[in-house]
């Protein structure tokens, strides 16, 4: 292995994608040749087992193309156990298939608990296995610390929140302390953290999530932090657009993974692609929009430099 930062890089210059597959399955979004005769259950047991192979065949459909997944814990957790035992079989299968898996749990606590939260997700004998977690910053340094640590010590990453692309969140992320809104604090304190973490990439292992849904803040973070990997949500269902996206790519086409979880993994329900496919063929709807995507920020980002 090596540091996160440069595996992340190698997989986005590989597949020549900075896209990252959400894997956020919703029972009542699952494609009907999967669901059968379950549509009505409420049985956990039963969700989590559609989960697991909704995932899986949605790995098999992408993972030629892009180089990361992020599961989103929440959808696993509202299963139960069931959910929690099925999320650590989807982290395991996209791994075997070769991708990043950057696990979506927002986690954070006193310095003290942070350090469980650390070592169960990240940690030597993680029964996870993630590549890298996501973080909220909200308790402050001595709580980020032990993160930082134990994902060094492994050889992780992280993605630690500093503009998030809900419309909620400016309400504290954009209040104005010391002439500067809280984002941009955040943002100075994580560039810190990733110069100290950095790889052979010139980027560090700890990241910042910036939602494409704010284009002017992306722009100026990029500039802010030159040596931070943003991982980019908002693309796709919550509105976001490869211009959007634009400002958060160095000269050279580096900088940000964007994330797609509803636009591709739910791909066969929306057009053109419900008209294209049959229900049976829902996977080929999931690459086809995972293509769109790539190409789309080829063609309007700089990220088209990385094309062979
Ligand atoms: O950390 C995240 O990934 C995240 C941060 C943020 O600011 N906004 C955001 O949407 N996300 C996550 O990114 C995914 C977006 O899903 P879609 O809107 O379906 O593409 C969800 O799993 C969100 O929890």
């Amino acid at each position: 292995m090596a540091n996160f930062s440069d595996r992340l890089h190698d997989a986005i210059v590989r597949t020549a994608a900075p896209v990252v597959v959400g894997l956020d399955p919703r029972f009542e979004s699952l494609p009907q040749t999967l669901l059968g005769d379950h549509r009505g259950t409420h049985d956990p047991k039963v969700k989590a087992g559609l989960y697991l192979v909704f995932c899986r065949e949605v790995i098999d459909a992408v993972y030629q193309h892009v180089p990361a997944v992020k599961p989103q814990s929440a959808f696993f957790e509202e299963l139960g156990p069931a959910g929690m035992i099925v999320l650590a079989e989807v982290i395991q299968y996209a791994r075997e298939k070769g991708l990043l898996v950057i696990l979506d749990a927002k986690r954070n606590d006193i310095g003290s608990t942070a350090t469980a939260y650390a070592k169960g997700m990240l940690g030597p004998n993680s029964p996870w296995q993630a590549d890298c977690l996501t973080i909220s910053p909200y308790l402050g340094d001595d709580s980020l610390t032990p993160f930082v640590e134990t994902a060094i010590a492994n050889e992780a990453g992280l993605f630690c929140l500093v503009k998030t692309s809900n419309p909620g969140g400016k309400m504290l992320q954009d209040l104005v302390v010391d002439d500067q809104p809280i984002y941009r604090h955040v943002g100075a304190y994580v560039e810190g953290l990733a110069q100290q973490t950095r790889g052979n990439c010139g980027f560090g292992a700890v990241g910042a999530v910036v939602g494409a849904t704010y284009p002017d803040q992306l722009s100026e973070l990029r500039t802010a932090m030159p040596s931070t990997w943003f991982l980019v949500p908002g693309y796709g269902s919550q509105g976001g657009g490869a211009k959007d996206v634009a400002g958060g790519f160095n000269e050279n086409g580096i900088g940000s993974i964007v994330n797609n979880s509803r636009g591709i993994i739910f791909a066969y329900s929306r057009e053109p692609f419900a008209s294209k496919y049959e229900p049976k063929q829902w996977q080929r709807a999931v690459e086809d929009a995972t293509l769109e995507m790539i190409a789309d920020l080829q063609e309007h980002t700089t990220a088209g430099k990385l094309k062979g």
